[in-house]
C-alpha cells in the first residue's frame, strides 16, 4: 500500500509556524512585506499570484502586487526592481515566471538584491546552495525536502534520481539531496536508459513537466516518489484536469507518493512565506 503524502496538509502546518514567526517579527518592529511582480496575463500565473497574495495575508504578511502589461520593456521591469530593492519596507521580492519573451529572465532575477530574493533564484543564492553556505532556497525544492523529511529520517547513502534539470526545481533539489548525502543522479527526458536509472532509486523527484512519464515499471518497490509535475491535460469529455509526471495508478508498490494536485504545489507557496519571514529577519540583523 502506498502512503499518500499530502502537501496541502503539511503546508498548513508550515503556515501555522510562519504565522507565529510573523507575530514575533511584529513584536520586534518589523512588518514582513512581500512584493509580487506579475508581467502579462498568463492565466496560470494569475492564479498562482492570487494564491500567493491570499496565503501571505492569511499568515499576516503584507503583500503588494505590481502588475505590468505584457509589452513591458526589460528596462521598466528593472527600474521597478531597483525601486523595490531600495525600499526598506519591502523584505521579499518575487517576479512570477514565466516572463514575456522580450525580457531576459536571468537578467531580471539577477537584479534582485540577494537578501530579498525569496525565490532563491539569484546567482548568489544559487552559489550558496551549491556550496552549502546558507542563503534563500528556491521554494519548490525546499517544499520537496520538507515533504521528504516527513518520511525519511536518514538520507545518507540513499539513491536519489531527479528527473528534470530546470533551474527552478531539478538542479536545486539535486543540490539539497546531495547536501543530505544522498547519491544523486540528475536526469532529463533525453537521458538514455532513463527507466533503468529510475529503477535504482530510493527517491525519485519527477520534475520533467511530462504527464505520466514515470511508469510503474520505472519504480523500485518501496521507493519514495515526489511528483513535481503540474500538467494541464484535456480529458476525453473535454474537461481539463491537472496530472503529475508520475503514472500514480501504476505505482501501488511505491512506499510513498505525493499527489497532484495537493502535493508539492501548495508547499511551494508555504515555502515562499517561510522565505519571506527569513528575509525579513535578515533585515533585523
Ligand atoms: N517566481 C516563480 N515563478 C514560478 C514558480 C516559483 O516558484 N517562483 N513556480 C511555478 C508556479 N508556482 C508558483 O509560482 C506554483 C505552481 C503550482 C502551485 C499549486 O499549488 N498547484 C496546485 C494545482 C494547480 C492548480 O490548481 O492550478 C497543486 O499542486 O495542488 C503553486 C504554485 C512556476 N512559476
Amino acid at each position: 500500500m502506498t502512503a499518500i503524502l499530502r502537501g496541502d496538509l503539511v503546508a498548513r502546518e508550515l503556515d501555522d509556524a510562519t504565522r507565529i514567526e510573523v507575530e514575533r517579527l511584529r513584536a520586534d518592529g518589523i512588518d514582513p512585506s512581500l512584493a509580487v511582480v506579475l508581467v502579462g496575463e498568463d492565466p496560470a500565473s494569475e492564479i498562482y499570484v492570487r494564491r500567493k497574495r491570499l496565503a501571505a495575508e492569511a499568515v499576516g504578511i503584507r503583500s503588494i502586487e505590481h502588475r505590468l502589461g505584457a509589452a513591458t520593456s526589460q528596462q521598466s521591469l528593472l527600474a521597478l526592481i531597483a525601486t523595490l530593492n531600495a525600499d526598506p519596507g519591502i523584505h521579499g521580492i518575487l517576479v512570477q515566471l514565466p516572463l514575456p519573451p522580450q525580457i531576459a529572465s536571468d537578467e531580471v532575477l539577477g537584479a534582485i538584491t540577494p537578501h530579498k530574493d525569496v525565490d532563491g533564484f539569484h546567482p548568489v543564492n544559487v552559489g550558496r546552495l551549491s556550496t552549502g553556505t546558507g542563503g534563500l532556497i528556491p521554494c519548490t525544492p525546499l517544499g520537496c525536502m520538507l515533504l521528504l523529511d516527513r518520511v525519511i529520517a536518514d538520507f545518507r547513502g540513499l539513491k536519489a534520481v531527479v528527473i528534470g534539470k530546470s533551474n527552478i526545481v531539478g538542479k536545486p533539489v539535486a543540490m539539497l539531496l546531495l547536501e543530505r548525502e544522498c547519491t544523486v543522479t540528475i536526469t532529463h527526458i533525453h537521458t538514455r536508459g532513463l527507466p533503468e536509472i529510475a529503477r535504482t532509486a530510493d527517491i525519485i523527484v519527477a520534475a520533467a513537466g511530462s504527464p505520466g512519464l514515470v511508469r510503474g515499471d520505472w519504480v523500485k518497490p518501496g521507493a519514495v516518489l515526489i511528483d513535481v509535475g503540474i500538467n494541464r491535460i484535456a480529458r476525453e469529455d473535454g474537461k481539463t484536469v491537472i496530472v503529475g509526471d508520475v503514472a500514480a495508478n501504476e505505482c501501488d508498490h511505491a512506499a510513498v507518493l505525493t499527489p497532484v494536485p495537493r502535493g508539492v504545489g501548495p508547499m511551494t507557496i508555504a515555502c515562499l512565506l517561510r522565505n519571506t519571514v527569513q528575509a525579513a529577519r535578515l533585515a533585523l540583523a
